[in-house]
């Protein structure tokens, strides 16, 4: 176990809106945000999208060791261009979840990663948290936490991620750490920019809609999304979390909508997910900082500015990256996994105990 003060630590994150991997630098205890650093973005060739996608709710088989090749090598490519890394958090890319059933599954060997880059990676991050009753995920709000100290929050406040999938953390960060009750609530809200994403591959070959140009266009089928926020999962009680393909039968949702209308109602089921969740907060936030993806989508922004009774703002705002801030929760992560410190909790991932999930592999 590392003892003392902050280090340097690598983060990747290869997500599942299935646009690259991220990387980035921190500097930490694994409690305490020091500075942010260095990054990188390596994005997937189409070639390489579809086999990733192929493999999507997979377990195991030839698409996933072909996406487990892809993985790698995407991370070897962007990972060797750091040069100061004492520890690299490493996710890894989730093809199937499913923490009440078969489990979790998050591809890419870490024990490879660790002899080809010289350096002790921490990886499988979930799998601990879901074996012993958690969910797995959502994993960034102990980094969440830090993150609220960082910028000097005084008043509860949440991080909305946008990525494939949405999550939600409520942080109140009076309090004096993130295993502390009442410091945090957590959960996936929904889904986010994967099904944009699935209906401009599907309708037009394109990975996603750019600034929600298809969706300006486009009015929300209403009946459409009232018949999927009916679905049992935006009714239960938080900590929860979803696989990127939670809902298979959303497409037919908007099978007879224009290409507008149906972009315009994914994106709204977004936002309106979204505006569900904020019902668990134990104290209305004072603001939602948006990080992911989907902060850069002006309509889907706008929508959360109309359903949510407080202040939405990108990260940028208080001066984060919102493009790294998963790479950076990882980096902070394998921190504390090895300084032996928690990664999650019953108000995070609805753990019974506190875990440290993760293992570590030396070169
Ligand atoms: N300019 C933009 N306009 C609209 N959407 C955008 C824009 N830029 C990014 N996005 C959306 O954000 C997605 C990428 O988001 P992000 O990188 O946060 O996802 P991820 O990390 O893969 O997902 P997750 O957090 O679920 O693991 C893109 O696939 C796209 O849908
Ligand atoms: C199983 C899995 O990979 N979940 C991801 C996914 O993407 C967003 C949301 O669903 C979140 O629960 C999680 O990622 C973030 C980084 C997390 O664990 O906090």
């Amino acid at each position: 176990m590392l003892k003392g003060g902050a280090i340097t630590a690598l983060g990747a994150m290869s997500g599942t809106s299935l646009d690259g991997v991220d990387a980035a630098m921190i500097i930490t205890d694994g409690s305490r945000i020091e500075s942010f650093g260095e990054t990188a973005y390596r994005s997937y060739s189409d070639a390489e999208r579809s086999t990733l996608r192929a493999a999507l709710g997979k377990w195991d088989g030839p698409e996933v060791d072909a996406a487990t090749d892809i993985i790698m090598q995407a991370h070897l490519d962007l990972l060797t261009g750091f040069k100061d890394a004492q520890i690299i958090g490493f996710h890894g890319q989730t093809l199937a979840h499913d923490p009440r059933g078969r489990g979790t599954l998050q591809i890419g060997d870490g024990a490879a990663l660790a002899t080809a880059l010289n350096t002790p990676v921490v990886w499988d991050f979930r799998t601990c948290d879901v074996q012993l009753g958690g969910e797995g995920a959502p994993l960034a709000p102990y980094f969440h936490f830090a993150c609220a100290k960082y910028i000097k929050a005084t008043e509860p406040l949440c991080f909305l991620n946008l990525g494939g999938v949405g999550n939600i953390t409520w942080v109140d960060p009076a309090k004096s750490g993130p295993e502390v009750a009442g410091a945090l609530l957590a959960f996936d809200t929904g889904p986010a920019n994967a099904p944009i994403n699935d209906l401009m591959q599907r309708r037009f070959g394109k990975p996603y809609d750019k600034n929600g140009a298809l969706a300006r266009g486009g009015t929300v089928a209403m009946g459409a999304l009232e018949l999927l926020l009916d679905e049992p999962y935006f009714a239960r009680i938080p900590p929860k979390s979803l696989d990127r393909n939670a809902f298979p039968d959303m497409m037919d949702l908007v099978a007879e909508l224009s290409d507008e209308d149906a972009a315009a109602t994914f994106t709204g089921i977004c936002a309106a997910a979204v505006a569900r969740g904020m019902e668990h907060c134990p104290i209305p936030p004072a603001r939602v900082l948006v990080t992911g993806g989907g902060r850069h989508n002006p309509v889907l922004m706008q929508m959360l500015a109309v359903s949510l009774d407080c202040p939405v703002m990108p990260v940028e705002e208080v001066g984060l990256d919102g493009d790294m801030l998963e790479a950076q929760a990882f980096a902070h992560l394998a921190v504390r996994v090895a300084r032996g410190l928690p990664t999650s909790g019953p108000s995070t991932t609805g753990v019974r105990a506190l875990v440290g999930g993760g293992e570590i592999s030396r070169p």
